[in-house]
């Protein structure tokens, strides 16, 4: 069999396909954007379809661009936006609501009303999350009493309920396969992570009919194959992992006390803590980092919402910046006397605060303020958020003191942010070579399983440093930015 394995990774802003070698080197890839839905304010939605579409036609692609067929690809990997959520029909495949996406706010009613019912301390107990309109959960209830005849077409078996992992396994197979992995089952509300089970408390809370719910196996299982006319010929599927996770396996973070974190158009920071589920006390997520031979390895997770999405806003919205790599200059050019701050709780705040009626913020503005002064302003935002995000790690896991964080995603291309990531956190921050790590860790999941790819010491020792950033703010001035900070976080937050 030959070294080659796809990976999909089917993100919130873009599909991408990607090819590896024996050597985790890319030989073939293909990228395409898709609609983004937005009915009303705090509302996203996806069209299935249109994933479905920008997934066949990258697959295509990049195994194009590699030159090579179905039948030269020994396995694939599928790695996904977790979260959002897809009820579709099981006899015709038909999506029958647009997919509510992770981002979205619909259902922040329901989820007071469930945190006024007390139900705080069973959803922590068995998932480890927080009560949050992030999660699928409240999502899958709210299509079902949305569309008429949904409630009584799932109690008698007729719809099926899956994240877009579970969504694009159905299609990929043909429509035999029914299946999740256990991160994206995590990630629902509805899931036991230590019983490794869909919990049927959980499910009657938030009047989920379990005939919807897919099987659950491990990231590395065997997930059926690809029908044959899809691709000229078909591919093994072996690995599954929401992104998040699939980036903690490409970054190599296997031991207990390693992190990562992925700046994309959110950030999310993931910190292994072996065996042990560590219940948070600080409202940071409890949650697995993977599921491996049979074995669930934890993690602590802090979830930011908004970190590339600021430099989207500065192009795209305020126009400031016609391409996103320029802010770094900028930041860098920045009056150091202004002390600008954007609390950028565009669709709320996630990790540790949880506030999902907040709103974008800035302060410290003046006559002087200019597009420099922004552009640091959004970038630093990224860095204080990550950095509010370890300190509740520290406190909740004290082992977390010593962590080097490794990097990935689209931001992480920024020096300006990574130093000054590196100088706010007080701690090295390590960028690898290969940026493409969660697209690689979906490969690693589907080549060990096919027998083609390392385990993880084999993986672990070929993971290799581009450049790490050393701290080198001083102490002071490191306590009077985080304190401007935590003030303009303060006078944002409406739960606080
Ligand atoms: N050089 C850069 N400096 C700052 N931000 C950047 C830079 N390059 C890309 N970005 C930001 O990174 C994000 C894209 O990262 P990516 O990992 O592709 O996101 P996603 O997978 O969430 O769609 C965008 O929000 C973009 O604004
Ligand atoms: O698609 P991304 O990279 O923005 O990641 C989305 C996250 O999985 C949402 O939890």
């Amino acid at each position: 069999m030959s070294g080659y394995v796809l990976a999909i990774d089917q993100g919130t802003t873009s599909t991408r396909a990607i090819v590896f070698d024996d050597s985790f080197r890319v030989v073939g890839v293909a990228q395409q954007e898709f609609p983004q839905i937005l009915p009303r304010s705090g509302w996203v939605e996806h069209d299935p379809e249109d994933i479905w579409t920008s997934v066949v036609a990258t697959v295509k692609a990049a195994l194009a661009d590699a030159s090579l067929t179905a039948g030269d690809v020994s396995a694939l990997g599928i790695t996904n936006q977790r979260e959002t959520t897809v009820i579709w029909d099981r006899e015709s495949g038909k999506p029958i609501h647009n997919a509510i996406v992770w981002q979205d706010r619909r259902t922040s009613e329901r989820c007071r009303e469930l945190v006024q019912y007390g139900a705080e301390d069973l959803v922590a107990e068995r998932t480890g999350l927080v009560i949050d309109p992030y999660f699928a959960g409240t999502k899958i209830a709210w299509i079902l009493d949305a569309v008429s005849g949904a409630r009584q077409r799932a109690e008698s078996g007729a719809l099926a309920f899956g994240t877009i992992d579970s969504f694009l396994l159905w299609r990929l197979t043909g429509g035999r396969v029914h299946a999740t992995d256990a991160t994206n089952a995590a990630r629902t509300m509805l899931f036991d992570t230590v019983a490794n089970a869909w919990d049927d408390d959980l499910c009657a809370l938030l009047r989920v009919p379990m005939a919807l719910l897919p099987e659950v196996r491990d990231c590395a299982a065997d997930f059926g194959e690809t029908a044959p006319a899809l691709f000229g010929g078909s591919i093994r599927i072996g690995g599954m992992a929401g992104d998040q996770h699939a980036a903690t396996l490409g970054n190599a973070c296997f031991q207990p006390g390693m992190m990562k974190s992925t700046y994309g158009t959110g950030c999310f920071a993931i910190l292994n803590t072996g065996s042990e589920r560590v219940r948070s006390g600080n409202r940071l997520l409890s949650t697995l980092a993977y599921r491996l031979d049979g074995r669930s390895t934890f993690a602590l997770e802090g979830s930011i919402f908004i970190a590339g999405a600021a430099v989207q806003w500065l192009r795209d919205g305020l126009r400031i910046v016609e391409r996103a790599a320029e802010t770094g200059s900028m930041a860098a050019r920045a009056d150091d006397t202004q002390d600008v701050y954007l609390v950028p709780a565009f669709t709320g705040l996630g990790a540790p605060w949880w506030d999902a009626e907040a709103r974008g913020a800035m302060f410290g503005l003046t006559r002087n303020t200019g597009p420099d002064e922004f552009a640091r302003a959004a970038l630093e935002a990224v860095c204080f958020q990550t950095a509010d995000l370890l300190d509740a790690m520290r406190r909740d896991w004290p082992a977390a003191g010593d962590t080097v964080l490794r990097v990935d995603g689209g931001m992480v291309a920024s020096d300006w942010t990574m130093q000054r990531l590196a100088d706010i956190l007080d701690a090295p921050v390590d960028r690898p070579t290969v940026l493409e790590t969660t697209a690689l860790g979906a490969a690693w999941l589907a080549g060990r399983q096919a027998g083609v790819w390392p385990d993880q010491d084999g993986f672990s020792t070929r993971w290799h440093l581009e450049r790490r950033f050393e701290p080198t703010l001083d102490a002071v001035e490191r306590g009077r930015k985080l304190r401007g900070w935590s003030d303009a976080v303060r006078r944002t937050r409406t739960n606080g």
